[in-house]
């Protein structure tokens, strides 16, 4: 299991250039299939990634946005993650593409949360192109070691979408699983810096996406590419 590895000299030409490869791929898609469903990635990394993005030409009205997981915050918390989607990626020519909603009715609990965003994500699948985070705990989307519902949501059966708690994270999650993730088109693992540099190596050394569920997307089928910067 070695992935593909591309360094850039700078965070800044890693987010322009994954930004072109993506809309590239983006704009592949919809010339083959009339539209494309891209998932990103949450958390403090992806910002000027998805900004960039944001900036690129592309037929974006036939573009079905969604993200990797959720945090079950209130969708304007400063933690939601599609706050930060609807700062970064969701304006400037990306102002068109439609927003698939990973954010549930307030109230529900987790497992009907799971249950309500399935109905919107399952019409827009597969993925098309699918943009990663990694944490340095070696989680990605919201597959945590220690997740309680981890081996489920790494298994061959696994729901669309899982409900996760983990000791890793700070409030309930929603996450796309592993055969979601794993079956798109294009996959992209977008890392900073030497801790996860570290963590990405010690995900290879292990045997189990139980300890490291990154494992789980280096293992999909047409293999994931990993963009690094210092
Ligand atoms: O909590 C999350 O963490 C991962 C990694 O985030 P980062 O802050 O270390 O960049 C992210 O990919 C995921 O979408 C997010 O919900």
């Amino acid at each position: 299991m070695t992935p593909r590895m591309v360094r850039y000299d700078s965070r800044a030409q890693q987010a322009q250039r994954l930004a072109r490869t993506c809309v590239a791929q983006l704009s592949q898609t919809i010339e083959a299939k009339g539209h494309a469903t891209l998932a990103v990635p949450g958390g403090s990394t992806p910002g000027p990634f998805l900004e960039a993005m944001s900036r690129e030409k592309l037929d974006w009205s036939v573009v079905r946005v969604m993200l990797t997981d959720e945090r079950l915050v209130p969708a304007d918390h400063d933690r939601a993650n599609a706050k930060l989607l609807r700062e970064t990626l969701l304006q400037n020519e990306a102002a068109a593409a439609r927003l698939i909603q990973l954010n549930p009715t307030p109230g529900l609990t987790p497992e009907e949360a799971a249950a309500e965003v399935t109905e919107h994500v399952l019409p827009v699948l597969p993925l098309d192109v699918c943009v990663l985070g990694m944490g340095a705990d070696m989680h990605t989307a919201s597959l945590f070691p220690g997740g309680d519902r981890l081996a489920e949501a790494l298994a061959a059966t696994a729901p669309t979408v899982i409900p996760m708690r983990a000791p890793g994270a700070a409030e309930p999650r929603l996450t796309l699983t592993a055969p979601v993730l794993q079956t798109a088109t294009h996959i992209h693992i977008l890392i900073q810096g030497q801790e996860k540099h570290d963590a990405l190596d010690q995900a290879l050394a292990t045997t189990s996406a139980l300890e490291a569920p990154i494992r789980a997307i280096l293992a999909a089928p047409a293999g994931a590419t990993v963009h690094y910067a210092d």
